[in-house]
């Protein structure tokens, strides 16, 4: 059965991150949850993936405000990111749209809408592909 990792900047983030596991419950597909922040514990977020990411099919990473997160989980890793900006501070969400959007070339966070929408999308996105590898 294929895992899933899910990694939040904050657990501030954690309301969010419930719209999607939710889902993967419904569905039966297994994830993870950890709460590991680049600005915050940039050390312990690259040992945890560097030690773990054998384990996962893809990862989705949760952020709000300067969203650094996905984009160095991408760094890190091979496995595919599905980025989803929190929807708050000032901007609501548009300053992490715009971090995860903007990456530099050969480094992709496939970036789904601000908030519970993007979120829903990211499980749904992540269940299409596992389906598609199971139908090889
Ligand atoms: N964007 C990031 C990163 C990161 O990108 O490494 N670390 C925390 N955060 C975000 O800061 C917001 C506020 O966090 P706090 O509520 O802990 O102050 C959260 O939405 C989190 O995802």
């Amino acid at each position: 059965m294929k895992k899933i990792l899910i990694v939040s900047g904050s657990k501030s983030d954690e309301n969010l991150v419930k719209v999607g596991t939710e889902l993967l419950e419904n569905w039966e597909i297994q994830y993870d949850y950890k709460v590991l922040s680049a600005h915050r514990n940039l050390k312990e977020l690259m040992k945890f993936i560097e030690e773990n990411e054998k384990e996962y099919f893809a990862i989705i990473a949760v952020a709000g405000l300067a969203a650094a997160l996905p984009g160095v989980i991408a760094s890190l890793t091979q496995k595919p990111v599905i980025g989803v900006p929190n929807e708050v501070g000032t901007l609501k969400g548009i300053d992490a749209l715009l971090s995860m959007t903007q990456m530099p070339g050969g480094v992709p966070v496939a970036t789904m809408g601000i908030g519970k929408h993007g979120m829903k999308n990211a499980v749904y996105f992540v269940k299409r592909l596992i389906e598609n590898e199971e139908e090889k």
